[in-house]
């Protein structure tokens, strides 16, 4: 059974970025989504993740909405307050924003275990915003991990991360695909270690195509 089907998919604001796409995604791969800057890749991914109406044409997953977890860019957060990342782990995972958001309460044993799983516990008691870029990023990480999600979908981790850091979040997406068996997106570009970890790749090309390559 497919995870993820669109039919003749429209996706855009007031007028179709991209599409009519007809794409079938198979659960437990690990999808890199490349194209161009401001084509629509995170108007495509915000679409799936059911913030964003389709403009025309429709998409279906097998598992429930709940499954699914956004992990956002960091610096479309505004964390000014003194949080630690006990308290940034604690607000739970967000599905959405606003009204839409739904929230978990997790407990202290399972934000340990999150924080372990992306190599961040050591900085649980840090406050947040004093963390580099790529830290914060694999904070936001480890909280789309708690309550056992089966989509990880990632905004560009990778732009605010150094290539060490960017290695270590790939394996760490890695070991959730073989272990868990969660299905991965992430918008990444020129990216070489998610490049080479990916079992497909969804391109987005200049003439607003969309393509599902290299399925294996
Ligand atoms: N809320 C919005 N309302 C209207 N237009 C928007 C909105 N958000 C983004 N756009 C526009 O939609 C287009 C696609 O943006 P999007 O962020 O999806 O592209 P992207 O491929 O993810 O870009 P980048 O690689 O630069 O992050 C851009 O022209 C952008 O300005």
């Amino acid at each position: 059974m497919m995870l993820l089907t669109t039919q003749n998919l429209e996706v855009g604001y007031d007028k179709t970025l991209l599409g009519p796409m007809d794409l079938d995604f198979e659960p437990g791969h690990f999808v890199l989504v490349e194209g161009p800057n401001g084509i629509g890749k995170s108007t495509l991914l915000h679409t799936f993740m059911g913030l964003l109406e389709p403009i025309r044409g429709s998409y279906e997953w097998s598992v429930p909405q709940s499954e699914l977890r956004f992990v956002p860019q960091t610096r479309t957060l505004d964390v000014l307050l003194p949080a630690t990342v006990n308290d940034v782990m604690g607000t739970g995972f967000q599905r959405g924003s606003g009204w839409q958001a739904l929230r978990s309460s997790p407990n202290k044993a399972d934000i340990k275990r999150a924080l372990e799983m992306v190599e961040m516990d050591r900085f649980r008691h840090h406050l947040f915003r004093e963390l580099s870029e790529g830290q914060k990023q694999l904070v936001l990480l480890g909280r789309a991990l708690l309550g056992d999600p089966s989509v990880l979908i990632l905004d560009e981790p990778s732009a605010s991360m150094d290539p060490e850091r960017e290695q270590l979040a790939v394996e760490i997406l890695v070991r959730q695909r073989n272990e868990f068996g969660r299905t991965i997106f992430m918008i990444a570009h020129g990216s070489q270690p998610a490049q080479a970890a990916s079992d497909c790749t969804l391109r987005i090309y200049r003439d607003r195509t969309v393509h599902l390559e290299k399925c294996s």
